[in-house]
């Protein structure tokens, strides 16, 4: 377990972490997630004793941190931008830890040839860095971080500088690595699709806090807060209620509780159609339903409907916030 107790830290007069807690369960995948200039990377460097904090303690499995040195803390790191050692081979890189700290040959030469092969190099390991992709780059480097058996792996936007494909693949590459290995991992990202679909845990932040931590589904589900509930998938409003859009149904007659809205656009995104609306107080919201709502409505733009909110009633969250009058 990683324990993060009341951290804070400033640059000048700027705080990027406030009194910041977290706790990383063992042999999980948590996920930090926010928007550019939350805290995150600011978190995970002073996790992994790249940063200073100036108020607060760290402790990893069990041993207090605040003030050890990065390189015996016993962390592996991936950056974005990996910095492999150009004139290395794959197989020097991944050992390079090792090496320094003065494994026999022979256990580095077996334990690269096993790493190499768990991340999917295995053919690769007399190229050179610049022989690879950008993808197999990434893959090498947390071979590399994985070397010398670190008690907890800190990624921090692993995949960010690649293309979208490739990225994809790599998250799902990585949930399975994860799942054969089951270091602790730390993962930073300001994707929500990919803190979703990868991560046991997901510690949301926003402006030097965390704001929620918990399982993708409970986050989706029960957001606390608007922040959380518009940063991990659309929202619409109706009323000051704030749904997610596929829980808005549409009518073609008004019932108990129903709203009076005019479509506006209806627009077929392959499975799902969204309908744009507009409440007759002149206010924007859309919808999402599936294609086989869709057409059984037989929607079509000018068409009067009337919404009724449905699913789960915690999935709501009531707010007179006007910035979420509409958030794609
Ligand atoms: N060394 C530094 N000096 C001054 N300000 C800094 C420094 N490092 C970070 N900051 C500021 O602290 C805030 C938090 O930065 P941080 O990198 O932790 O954010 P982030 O959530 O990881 O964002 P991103 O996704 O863009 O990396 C930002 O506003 C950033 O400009």
């Amino acid at each position: 377990m990683i324990t993060v107790s009341n951290v804070s830290k400033h640059f000048g007069d700027f705080t990027a972490l406030d009194d910041v807690s977290l706790e990383v369960p063992d042999g999980s995948l948590t996920a930090l997630l926010g928007p550019s200039g939350s805290g995150k990377s600011t978190l995970l460097r002073i996790i992994g004793g790249l940063e200073w904090a100036d108020a607060g303690s760290v402790v990893i499995h069990g041993d207090d941190v605040t003030n050890v040195p990065p390189q015996k803390r016993g962390i592996g790191f991936v950056f974005q931008h990996y910095a492999a050692f150009k004139h290395m081979t794959v197989r020097d890189n991944v050992g390079f830890g090792l090496k320094i700290r003065k494994t026999p040959k022979d256990k580095i030469d077996a334990r690269v040839d096993e790493l190499l092969n768990i991340v999917g190099l295995g053919g690769f390991a007399k190229r050179y860095p610049s022989q690879l992709s950008g993808g197999q780059r990434q893959r090498m480097a947390l071979a590399r971080a994985l070397a010398v058996e670190p008690k907890v792996l800190l990624l921090d936007e692993p995949f960010g500088a690649l293309d979208a494909k490739v990225r994809t693949e790599l998250r799902e590459w990585l949930r399975r690595l994860h799942d054969e290995v089951h270091v602790t991992t730390l993962l930073v990202t300001h994707d929500q699709e990919e803190a979703l679909s990868i991560a046991d845990n997901i510690a949301v932040m926003d402006n030097a806090h965390i704001e929620q931590v918990g399982g993708p589904r409970e986050l989706y589900d029960r957001p606390a807060n608007p922040f959380v509930m518009g940063f991990l998938g659309p929202v619409a409003k109706v009323d000051g209620t704030l749904v997610r859009p596929h829980d808005i149904a549409l009518r073609t007659q008004p019932d108990a509780g129903t709203r009076e809205a005019q479509v506006m656009r209806v627009s077929h995104l392959g499975f799902e159609v969204r309908v744009d609306l507009e409440l007759s107080d002149g206010k924007p919201v859309f919808a999402q339903l599936t294609r086989y709502e869709a057409a059984q409505l037989e929607l079509a733009g000018g068409d009067i409907v009337w919404l009724a909110l449905t699913g789960d009633s915690d999935a709501r969250l009531v707010s007179e916030d006007d910035r979420l009058d509409a958030v794609a």
